[in-house]
């Protein structure tokens, strides 16, 4: 099978696309050193890892289903791994990113072109783990400086065995991915497999119709009481002097939205994905969250049937995955997107204030408005490409949002909206 190879290294995108034997290719020399900084800070400065001395050269390859191979060096961890590949165009926030749940069974390509400079640190995680496929960067910063930083980023994706790429065109990779659309791949560093055999693995995998969410939910309910920390709260004033219980429906729930709750006074019991609606009406909560979570809601008919049972008895806020399960529970339909919304500045127009929002968003699917029943209001859209971003249906008490008020891209133009389903409550509790 006849397969291109790019072979794209440090400062030079070679535009040589050739066959599998690519005898004759110009190719020019990279550099990159490779720094680490010692775990503990108490062990003093950033040291210059000399051992990787003379200059790594390719060493992983991503082949993706079109049947392009690109050579890459890897960090982090090796192996083999298959998933799909998404682009997102933050500036900032990687480990955010690395570590939202939603992006289970992905491939994250930050068109950034310079990740790593800032390193990693324990309070940013929004999970205890990572379920991202990998990441797929340009270039790996070669030293990292942050007061914050605790780890570089490369040891941080070796201990949690995680595959990262770097010295790769992330640029035409995009520039593919925009006109085809999201693509599956494969990633590796192993020797012995071959082009084709990888491209077969990833012809041979979908991720549209499958459950990602029982991988990444929590298995048992508990309660959450960690606030915004006051360092970094933004909003002054303005909470609630009244609790509201929520129940917040774990699809794999970023941290930072539990924490955006509890800073607007709730008291947060965070349930499975798989919580009988029963359960939580017992619970009695002023309200329930439906969280954001990876995959394609229609692989998770469970999900939506508990959220069909729920409608119209207790106020409902649904972000991301939630919105989406909740637009199928009012009976509407999903689709897949062409690449998704995937980043931390996507204008969304609020259509309640007229006020344009700059929004992070991470979603490959999207609710349909007009399969919706009639009263369903679209609240919200992405100015982008028009597409349904915000629902609200008074009747029955909900409202939703199809990308992150919880997340700070820069801006927290969106996080009023926590302040929005605390008014529901209130109103509902009032009305009671
Ligand atoms: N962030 C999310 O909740 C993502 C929702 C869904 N998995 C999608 O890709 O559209």
């Amino acid at each position: 099978m006849a397969i291109r190879v790019m072979d794209l290294v440090s400062g030079a995108s070679l535009n040589c696309f050739h066959f599998k034997n690519p005898k004759g290719c110009v190719k020019s020399r990279s550099f990159s050193i490779r720094c680490s900084v010692p775990l503990s800070s108490s062990q003093g400065a950033a040291t210059i890892d000399l051992g990787e001395r003379p200059w790594k050269v390719s060493d992983a390859r991503l082949v993706l289903e079109d049947g392009s191979v690109w050579k890459a060096k890897s960090f982090g961890a090796s192996g083999t791994q298959v998933g799909e590949v998404v682009f997102n165009t933050s500036l900032t926030g990687y480990q955010e990113i690395l570590t939202d749940p939603s992006y289970a069974g992905q491939f994250v390509l930050m068109t950034n072109p310079h990740i790593g400079n800032t390193g990693v640190n324990f309070d940013d995680e929004e999970a205890r783990q990572c379920f991202l496929a990998g990441l797929v960067i340009r270039s790996l910063s070669i030293s990292t400086s942050n007061w914050r930083c605790k780890q570089t980023l490369g040891d941080y994706l070796i201990e949690r065995n995680i595959m990262g790429i770097y010295d790769v065109d992330t640029r035409a990779i995009t520039r593919r991915l925009r006109e085809d659309g999201s693509l599956i791949g494969v990633l590796s560093t192993e020797k012995s497999k071959s082009d084709d055999e990888l491209l077969e693995m990833s012809r041979s995998w979908n991720i549209v119709g499958v459950d990602l969410i029982s991988g990444v939910s929590c298995k048992s309910p508990y309660e959450w009481v960690d606030r915004t920390d006051l360092e970094w709260e933004f909003k002054s004033g303005g909470h609630s002097s009244e609790t509201f219980h929520v129940v917040a429906y774990d699809f794999g729930i970023k941290s930072n939205i539990l924490r955006r709750l509890a800073s607007y006074g709730c008291k947060i019991t965070v349930v499975p994905s798989t919580w009988a609606a029963s359960e939580t009406l017992k619970l009695k909560p002023d309200g329930v969250l439906f969280s954001n979570g990876p995959g394609d809601p229609s692989a998770v008919p469970y999900a939506v049937e508990t959220v069909k049972q729920l409608l119209g008895k207790v106020p409902v806020f649904g972000i991301c995955m939630g919105h989406q399960l909740l637009g199928q529970a009012l009976g509407g339909k999903t689709f897949k997107m062409k690449f998704g919304h995937h980043g931390g500045n996507h204008p969304v127009r609020n259509f309640r204030n007229d006020r344009v929002e700059i929004s992070a968003q991470n979603h490959n699917y999207a609710v349909d408005p007009a399969s919706l029943p009639e009263g369903v209001e679209v609240t919200h859209i992405n100015l982008n490409d028009g597409s349904c971003a915000g629902l609200a249906f008074p009747k029955l008490k909900i409202m939703s949002l199809q990308y992150h008020p919880e997340a700070s891209p820069g801006p927290h133009d969106s996080d009023s909206v926590f302040g929005d389903f605390i008014a529901m409550m209130k109103q509902e509790k009032r009305n009671a």
